[in-house]
């Protein structure tokens, strides 16, 4: 299962957060968040990390050259579109950087907009649920309602995100079985600062320690 660990700020904890188990980091590339971090700062922190990890830019409604740039300074290896971009923003992103792994989330406010996912599938890799916020994009610790997508088999890997913290994860994954794992405020001390005992309590629960 792959876990991802999203809203890394700084190089010490990308790095530590890597040798806990995490596969995959997340950055915020989103300057209304807190936990936004530029091409530079992504590009120092993964300096740091070992190249098997994920590196993903999370980005919403941004204009495809910025992306492109951001994945070239920063070393990304996936992009996230969290905001409103459509199946062709999708496939315009994927034709301009068909080698980056491409994740649509889907902030879901009720359960028939889970319908939407057999839309995105052929344009992207992999689906990343979320729920849904009215102000904020995401990193909202807001939990969606499990047992609603217990039915939920895209054609393509997904993700499970949304107040995901060490202390319900194994209820989470009791419910369903996701392809991955998503977690940000879940394991944070203050938006953007990590809690790496949290993290660690994280990977406890995940392997049933
Ligand atoms: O985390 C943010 O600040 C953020 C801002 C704008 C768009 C997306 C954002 N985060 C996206 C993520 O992938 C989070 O990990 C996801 O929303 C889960 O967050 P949480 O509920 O805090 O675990």
């Amino acid at each position: 299962m792959r876990v991802k660990i999203c809203g890394i700020t700084r190089p010490d904890q990308g790095a530590t957060i890597a040798a806990l188990g995490a596969n995959a980091l997340g950055f915020i590339c989103v300057q209304q968040s807190p936990r936004f971090v530029d091409a530079i700062q992504i590009q120092q922190i993964q300096q740091q990390l070992p190249p098997s990890i994920a590196r993903i830019g999370v980005f919403m409604d941004t204009d495809v050259e910025t992306i492109a740039q951001v994945v070239k300074i920063g070393g990304l290896t996936a992009v996230q579109l969290h905001g409103g971009e459509s199946v062709e923003d999708c496939q315009a992103i994927r034709d301009r950087l068909p080698q980056i792994e491409l994740i649509k989330a889907l902030r879901i406010r009720r359960t028939w907009e889970l319908e939407m996912a057999a839309d995105y599938t052929p344009a992207v890799d992999w689906l990343l649920l979320d729920a849904y916020h009215p102000e904020m994009g995401g990193g909202t610790g807001k939990t969606l309602n499990w047992e609603s997508l217990q039915s939920f088999k895209p054609d393509k890997p997904w993700f499970l995100a949304g107040g995901l913290r060490p202390d319900n994860i194994k209820q989470a994954l009791k419910l369903i079985q996701p392809d991955g794992i998503d977690l940000s405020s879940g394991v944070e001390i203050t938006p953007g600062e990590k809690d790496l005992v949290a993290v660690q309590s994280l990977f406890a629960h995940i392997n049933g320690a």
